[in-house]
């Protein structure tokens, strides 16, 4: 299977309308891949708060419709990384649209676990809820955003779903890139599944972004990894490696669900 990652470099010299359309041409530049990855909030940004609100779409909007026809014209499936969803009943979302190659919506994520703690996307935006895996030829993905990284509980509960292969479009911070290439590799290993993580590059509302998108296989060997800039990250993997590891190194059968809380003795 073949992976496209395209690690945007997402400044305030260019508007959202431009890069949009910039960003389209870019994944129509990659038809023959199987799958092409786009980054968390690549439209504002995602540090940029002030924006989530001016910048929020409706499901459907303008990212949806160009995203839509850049993979039907590609001919490849899409994790069109996440927009600020505007939901007209409730609050925004950070959602994630994936994309089939006939340019059908076949998943969006609402990213469960919001980042800021008290302040901006935290507080601006709802959270998500369920889960998602998609069905691809040859493997499922599950589909996580950016924070959600530290949260095992999450990919245990997709990997419960049937995901084999992770993706995790983020906007992560130069300052915590450490976290980012060790969390990947440790969400990999425990789970034993392909992770594709896409980050950003550039710097928007003064956070300069890792970039250093990476791909990690099922044994956490790390398969590809971008630098700092705006790059495309191609590579090749075997699905077939999720189940032959899970199958010669059998740990995920040994987990036990629903310990039972320490007891005091005193
Ligand atoms: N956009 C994010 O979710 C940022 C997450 C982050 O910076 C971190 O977990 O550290």
């Amino acid at each position: 299977m073949r992976a496209s990652l395209i690690q945007i470099a997402v400044n305030e010299d260019e508007s959202v309308d431009s890069r949009r359309h910039r960003v389209a041409a870019l994944v129509r530049e990659q038809a023959g891949a199987d799958l092409v990855v786009l980054p968390e909030l690549w439209t504002t940004g995602a540090f940029a708060f002030e924006e989530f609100g001016r910048e929020a779409e409706p499901l459907e909007g303008p990212t949806y419709e160009t995203m839509a026809k850049a993979a039907s014209d590609a001919g490849v499936w899409l994790h069109a990384g996440s927009i600020p969803e505007r939901d007209p009943q409730g609050p925004l979302y950070n959602t994630s649209l994936i994309f089939s190659p006939s340019g059908e919506l076949a998943a969006a994520y609402r990213k469960i676990h919001r980042f800021g703690f008290d302040k901006g996307e935290a507080v601006l935006m709802g959270a998500g809820r369920d889960l998602v895996t998609v069905r691809l030829p040859g493997t499922t993905l599950g589909v996580a955003t950016c924070y959600d990284l530290r949260f095992p509980e999450l990919f245990r509960g997709l990997v419960a779903a049937g995901a084999e292969t992770v993706v995790i479009p983020a906007g992560w911070p130069e300052r915590r890139r450490a976290h980012w290439t060790l969390l990947a590799q440790a969400r990999a290993v425990e789970n034993q599944a392909f992770v594709l993580a896409c980050g950003t590059a550039g710097t928007h509302a003064g956070v300069p972004q890792a970039g250093h998108s990476i791909v990690v296989d099922p044994w956490g060997e790390v398969l590809a990894e971008a630098g700092a800039d705006e790059e495309i990250l191609g590579v090749d993997f075997d699905p077939a490696k999720v189940a032959a590891t899970r199958e010669q190194f059998p740990a995920l059968k040994d987990r036990v669900l629903g310990l039972e809380p320490p007891r005091n003795r005193s």
